[in-house]
């Protein structure tokens, strides 16, 4: 049985507010999909509750079978996620930025910097990466933050709005590489308002 990412009766509120109300949702091994939906919606709450940073009143996650409980878990089974505003340490490099967070993740040093050189150059941020994080454009500083995840080599991907930045022959690229990511198993589950990137994915969810 191929592995299934399941989002199960989830109820996730912030404050007072009910931001998902018994919301489900199964995504295969293979599969790109799309998460749409008004802002305010839910999408980013979505994701976070997914990549265990935000913990439901209501239902679990399962990746494969297994409850996912928290951040720790969902990091341990192979949950990445760029979140809006990437999230990078502005005082490190791009290279370092990706080199410590998959040393984080229990990798050596000489595996880190390999695949980690490996994914700027796949993103076309090669020759930025000795430059600060706060040096970068915002369209460099995201191609920096999906390279970092893309180099954890995790079971999913998870991308809030990664292409939102980026000019259209770099989102080109980014989809093209998150596409051929999934095709090779993995589960990409991208919130997006573009319609190429939609295009681009298995199937759509929409959160209204
Ligand atoms: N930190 C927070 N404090 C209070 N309310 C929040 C917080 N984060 C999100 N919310 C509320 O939760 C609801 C869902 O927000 P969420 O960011 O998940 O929506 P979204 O669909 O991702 O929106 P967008 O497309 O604008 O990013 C919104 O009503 C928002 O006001």
């Amino acid at each position: 049985m191929s592995r299934i990412l399941s989002v199960v009766d989830v109820t996730v509120d912030i404050g007072s507010e009910r931001v998902l109300d018994g919301f489900s949702l199964d995504v295969a091994a293979g599969t790109m999909l799309a998460v749409t939906g008004a802002s305010g919606s839910g999408k980013t709450s979505l994701m976070w509750t997914i990549a265990g940073l935000l913990t439901p009143v209501a239902g679990e996650i399962r990746l494969g079978g297994e409850r996912l409980r928290g951040r720790d878990a969902a990091v341990a089974a192979g949950v990445s996620l760029v979140p809006q505003g990437n999230a990078l340490a502005s005082v490190l490099t791009a290279r370092e930025n990706a080199i410590v967070s998959l040393v984080a993740s229990g990798l050596s040093a000489n595996v880190a910097a390999a695949r980690t050189d490996l994914a700027l150059d796949e993103l076309g941020v090669a020759a930025q990466a000795d430059q600060l994080a706060e040096e970068l454009s915002g369209g460099q500083r995201q191609r920096v933050a999906i390279a970092r995840a893309l180099a954890r080599r995790g079971t999913v991907f998870l991308g809030d709005e990664i292409t939102s930045n980026l000019d259209s022959s770099n989102r080109d690229r980014v989809v093209k590489l998150l596409r051929d990511r999934a095709d090779n198993g993995m589960i990409v589950v991208l919130t997006t308002h573009d319609d190429d990137t939609i295009a681009a994915c298995d199937a759509r969810v929409h959160l209204g």
